[in-house]
């Protein structure tokens, strides 16, 4: 370690998962990836990360689907710490203890919220105390879900989804998720859109202008009028199941329904909390989901919580 000695005090931060208000996508590019005007959501399912002293990095994970997860060098919170510590040129000594809230394999980039919540987590740790725009970068060598997942509430995405501008938005939105057991791939989902001669039309540089004024009025009925993936047919194509889920929380009054992401979450928006829990009943009552969630959203982004600088 260089610099400044780390601190003996264990550090613990939390990031939100989120939900994809639209997600626009145009063709691939040259660089592998598609251009995108996306606007996320943050919502109230969190991933902690403590990030504790130690001689060398290791790993752990507990909470939802736990198992599912790796513990090693391909865990998106461990090339952080790596990537962080080259970066910044300490060594990547730290204990890393992921408890899971969000789902793995979701569409709601549980893995991202990790990557960005061990980045503020050893910055404090190691006291290498970088600035935001330079954690924002490190966030987007990682995946191009990071950054956002640093910044939280709602913001849109542009390029690879990476570079994030916050949105003025008013309220609150109650969500109902629900969630399967199976996760479908990013890549599978963008290659299922290729496939289709997915992005040769329809493509505008700017976020929609019906959600956007949704947002900020603070009219949960006119933003879920408004919810757009293009993603959406083509995870429902590659798990059919997925169109049940979404006529269920319909019929159950939602004010919109979309799939996060690359799926296979389906997030049914409610008028209310109470109406949230309602929408999540059907899909459970109706055996369309392996399990269901509810939370709210615009949500902060990573943030220590306990620890040092909590
Ligand atoms: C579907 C979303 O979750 C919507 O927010 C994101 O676009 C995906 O973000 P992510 O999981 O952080 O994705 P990355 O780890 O950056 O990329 C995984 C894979 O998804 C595809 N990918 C991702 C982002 C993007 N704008 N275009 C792509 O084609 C690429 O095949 C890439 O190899
Ligand atoms: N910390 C992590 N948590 C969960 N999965 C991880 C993590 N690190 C690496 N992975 C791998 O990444 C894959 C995708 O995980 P993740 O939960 O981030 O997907 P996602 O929510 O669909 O992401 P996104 O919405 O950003 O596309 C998992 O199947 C797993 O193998």
């Amino acid at each position: 370690m260089t610099g400044q000695a780390a601190s003996p005090v264990p550090v613990r931060v939390r990031a939100p998962g989120k939900v994809n208000l639209a997600l626009c996508v145009d063709r691939l590019g040259d660089d592998g990836y598609h251009r995108v005007i996306s606007v996320f959501q943050a919502v109230s399912l969190y991933e902690d990360v403590l990030a504790s002293p130690a001689d060398e990095l290791s790993l752990t994970v507990a909470g939802l689907q736990a198992e599912r997860v790796p513990t090693d060098a391909t865990n998106l919170a461990w090339r952080a710490a790596e990537l962080l510590a080259a970066h910044a040129g300490v060594e990547p000594a730290v204990a890393l203890h992921i408890v899971k809230g969000v789902p793995t394999a979701g569409g709601m980039a549980g893995g991202s919220a990790d990557a960005a919540a061990a980045l503020v987590a050893c910055d404090a740790l190691w006291r290498t105390n970088l600035p935001r725009e330079e954690l924002a970068e490190l966030a987007a060598e990682l995946g191009s879900d990071v950054p956002f997942a640093l910044v939280g509430h709602t913001a849109v995405g542009t390029g690879r989804g990476h570079e994030v501008t916050a949105a003025m938005t008013l309220g609150e939105y109650h969500w109902a998720l629900g969630l399967r057991d199976e996760g479908l791939s990013t890549a599978a989902v963008y290659g299922a859109f290729d496939d289709a001669g997915g992005g040769a039309g329809d493509w505008d540089d700017e976020p929609p202008t019906d959600l956007m004024q949704a947002l900020r009025a603070g009219d949960p009925a006119a933003l879920g009028a408004t919810l757009r993936n293009d993603l959406e047919e083509h995870a429902i194509a590659l798990n059919p199941a997925l169109a049940e889920a979404v006529r269920v929380a319909r019929l159950a009054g939602a004010l919109g329904v979309v799939v996060s992401g690359s799926g296979p979450t389906v997030a049914a928006l409610g008028r209310s909390a109470q109406h949230a829990l309602a929408i999540a009943a059907a899909m459970t009552a109706a055996g369309v989901v392996d399990d269901v969630a509810t939370a709210v959203g615009g949500v902060p982004g990573a943030r220590v919580v306990g620890g040092i600088g909590a």
